[in-house]
């Protein structure tokens, strides 16, 4: 089977849909582009990935049962684009009425703080952001133009990374450094809004304790954690760019800036450093293996051991920071690839963390697989710990449907 067989075949996504109003929700990447549909509410009702987009890569689909699925070549068309209309046709052709398309878009500035319409302008401004976020926002927007033209008719709507954050105190968005460049926005603007906005709403509707002091860690090939009160941001640890906080899959998280200037003066050029930063750094580039959790969890190199440890001390020592903001913490929340199935990285950071009362409940922190929002403490214990699969892609087709209506479009 290939990919248009498989795409042809999406199971039960007539049943649920054919004749509802449903949004396609994008999140494109450098070499991959992830996909959901949408009816108004609930998780989608059918996703899947993209994967090898990248000059010279192997372009599959890998969707629910199937292994990754080869795209059939197009002559006329590049590889974004080859995704795409595979999957447009495939919607037609199921009777899916799409009314919208949602963008995952990191990068808002300090411009755009809601959900809104991707017209010519819009595009231009956001593009200005592109060496904000350089291993997102060019694919994101390169993502929003090829459904430009796979879908001209359509309504794109752009929902921003940054904008939960966009209401953080003043003091957390400063960076001390002259004050004339804060007004240019170089400014701390925080990322996985829409990842913390799911996560923080999954908890309002479990547990009391969430509308108190949260901690969330979104832990996938990006990393970085967030301090919330009363549901809203207070403080996070990616900043000025997705660079900033924690140790990552390839990103380095803080270093001195003393390292790069070093660096330069010792002659790289500032794409060589953007390239160490950015995709030579983290676990990769600590482990000189993988940027995988899985691949060094399961090696025994030294090296794997020794990129693992620093990862998990990186994270208590920036948990840390949070929870002095906070002032103590109520609930801790799990989200991302390696927040949601690594339970030994949730057992490591749970027991440095003892002295805050926090008691785990080994058992079901063991058994917490990322399928459903599970609670990981022991009865009774002073501080509560989920783990909650995130869906950015839900949030965003939310906030389309909702956009969408409000401007007579739906
Ligand atoms: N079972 C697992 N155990 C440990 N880590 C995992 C597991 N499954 C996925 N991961 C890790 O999750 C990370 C990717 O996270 P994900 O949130 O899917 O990425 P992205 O940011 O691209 O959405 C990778 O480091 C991967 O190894
Ligand atoms: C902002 C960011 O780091 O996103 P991702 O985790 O998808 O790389
Ligand atoms: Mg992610």
């Amino acid at each position: 089977m290939n990919a248009a067989d498989a795409l042809a075949l999406p199971p039960g996504l007539n049943r649920v849909l054919r004749g509802h109003a449903a949004v396609l929700s994008v999140n494109a990447g450098s070499s991959s582009l992830k996909f959901g549909v949408y009816a108004e509410h609930g998780p989608a009702v059918w996703s899947g990935e993209f994967q090898g987009l990248e000059p010279g890569g192997q372009p599959r689909l890998c969707v629910g049962g199937h292994d990754a699925l080869p795209l059939p070549p197009r002559d006329s068309l590049g590889r974004f684009e080859l995704a795409l209309t595979l999957l447009v046709e495939t919607l037609g052709r199921a009777g899916i009425r799409l009314k919208g398309v949602a963008h995952r878009i990191v990068h808002g500035g300090q411009r755009f703080v809601e959900p809104c319409l991707l017209d010519e302008p819009t595009l231009a401004a956001l593009a200005e952001l592109n060496p904000l976020a350089p291993l997102h926002q060019p694919h994101n927007l390169a993502g929003v133009r090829s459904l430009q033209k796979a879908l001209p008719d359509l309504p794109q709507v752009g929902c921003f990374d940054t904008a939960f954050h966009a209401g953080m105190p003043a003091v957390e968005h400063r960076l001390p450094i002259d004050r004339s460049l804060w007004d240019q926005g170089v400014q701390r603007y925080g990322f996985h809004g829409l990842s913390y906005q799911f996560v923080m709403r999954e908890l309002q509707r479990r547990t009391p304790r969430a509308a108190g002091r949260v901690l969330m860690a979104h832990l996938g090939n990006g990393a970085s954690l967030c301090a919330a009160l009363n549901g809203a941001s207070v403080a996070t640890t990616m900043g000025f760019s997705a660079l900033d906080g924690l140790m990552m899959g390839t990103r380095s998280g803080s270093v001195d800036p003393g390292v790069l200037l070093h660096l330069w003066r010792q002659g790289q050029t500032v794409d060589e450093v953007e390239t160490l930063l950015y995709k030579r750094s983290g676990l990769k580039g600590v482990s000189g293996l993988s940027a995988d959790m899985r691949t060094l969890r399961a090696s025994e190199a030294p090296a794997a051991r020794e990129a693992i440890e620093l990862f998990t001390y990186r994270l208590l020592r920036e948990a840390g920071a949070l929870l002095a903001v906070l002032g103590g913490v109520d609930v801790i929340a799990f989200t991302g690839g390696i927040g949601e199935h690594d339970a030994q990285l949730r057992e490591d950071l749970l027991t440095r963390l003892t002295w805050l009362g926090t008691r785990p409940d080994a058992a079901a922190n063991h058994d917490a697989r990322g399928d459903r929002v599970a609670p990981i403490h022991a009865a009774g214990s002073p501080v509560e710990v989920w783990v909650v699969p995130t869906d950015e892609g839900r949030v965003a087709a939310r906030a389309t449907f909702a956009l969408l209506r409000q401007q007579g479009l739906a």
